[in-house]
């Protein structure tokens, strides 16, 4: 399992800071030209040694952000210091300080593992010896032992997803950037791969910016949650603090008798101290004998609950209370569940 050592966000200097950050992509159909605002002047700051996770629903604008940070893209407004170097007056020395581990990965399926891992530390300006003793110090950290002279093309999708994370840090950058690290991979692998980006913090004391659709990556791995939507920035927190955001724990009530469903209704309403309105989100919904509320302290508020309906003479044929989850805090900010997405 991933560590869980999480860092106060404002641990140390920052390493990525962006003010105003935004592109616009013009595209034209015919004599029709339309105008895209992929990203609208995005502020954010990430610091030294974070691990901060950067999330989104579907074209929210996380690609395009990371491919700014990373110089691949050029920005139409606003600035950013990158690992210590300006975006746009040193694109190189930005590019020489980071790691980057795109979604698709870069290696190659013939060359072999290890001869991939030297060329690639070659090109990022490190010597060919420093380059080997780098790559085998990775391959031993990164459990691909005995995997120098394979085909990456013959590894499981586990191990070439950790050679791809190799490959980003053979120059010793100290700035990581991962798209989708674990996308496609089984939940085994993925679990094992998140104990090795933590470890990049631990051991090396990397700072890791990375992009994610699960929601219970970013909270087993991440110190902050940024959360993008239409291209702005809407929530920036630790997963505990957006979680407890939340208007309250779900506490969902089926009651044994469909003549006891209104009040059971009203009481759950007083417990959560809400209106009985329903199809407002703070209020209570009934659906057939199924009554639900969110209910700010739940764990206080139920026992007087339960003591109020047993006082009606309400049975009940089950209550659940439901912690919130990222997804909930994802829904509340977006209006979407990231899993729609998928
Ligand atoms: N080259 C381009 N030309 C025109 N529009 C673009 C281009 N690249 C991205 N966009 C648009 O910009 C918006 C943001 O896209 P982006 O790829 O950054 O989103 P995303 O959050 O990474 O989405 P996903 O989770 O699906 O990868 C989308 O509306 C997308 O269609």
């Amino acid at each position: 399992m991933a560590s869980r050592t999480h860092r106060p966000p404002s641990g140390g200097a920052p390493v990525i800071e962006a003010r105003g950050l935004a592109r616009t992509f013009v595209t034209r159909k015919g004599r029709e030209k339309s105008e895209v605002k992929a990203v609208a002047g995005v502020d954010l700051t990430v610091s030294d040694g974070e691990i901060v996770g950067f999330l989104g629903p579907n074209g929210a604008g996380k690609t395009t952000t990371l491919r700014m940070l990373t110089t691949l893209l050029q920005p139409t407004a606003g600035t950013a210091t990158v690992a210590g170097h300006d975006l746009l007056d040193d694109p190189v020395g930005v590019r020489r300080s980071i790691g980057y581990v795109s979604q698709s990965g870069s290696t190659s399926p013939v060359a072999l593992a290890g001869e991939e891992i030297v060329d690639h530390g070659m090109l990022y300006g490190v010597s060919r010896a420093q380059a080997e003793r780098r790559g085998r110090e990775l391959f031993d950290q990164l459990d691909l032992d005995g995997l120098w002279g394979r085909k990456p093309s013959t590894m499981s999708g586990g191990q070439r997803r950790r050679l791809d994370i190799a490959m980003g840090l053979v120059h010793d950058p100290t700035l990581v950037f991962l798209d989708e690290p674990t996308t496609g991979l089984d939940p085994q692998a993925r679990s094992n791969l998140w104990t090795h980006i933590s470890d990049l913090r631990e051991k090396r004391g990397s700072t890791v910016f990375l992009t994610t659709h699960y929601l219970d990556e970013a909270d087993a791995l991440c110190d902050r949650i940024l959360v993008i939507d239409h291209g702005s920035i809407v929530a920036s927190d630790t997963p505990e603090a957006l979680k407890r955001g939340v208007a309250g724990d779900l506490v969902e009530l089926v009651v044994a008798d469909e003549a006891s469903v209104r009040v059971a209704a009203e009481r759950l309403a007083a417990a959560a101290g809400v209106s009985e309105r329903s199809g407002d989100d703070t209020s209570v919904t009934v659906d057939e004998r199924l009554v639900s509320a969110r209910v700010r302290d739940a764990g206080a508020r139920v026992p007087e609950l339960l003591r109020a309906l047993d006082a009606d003479g309400i049975a009940l044929e089950s209550i659940e209370v439901r912690r919130p989850t990222l997804d909930d805090v994802f829904l509340d900010l977006t209006g979407r569940s990231l899993r729609e997405g998928e």
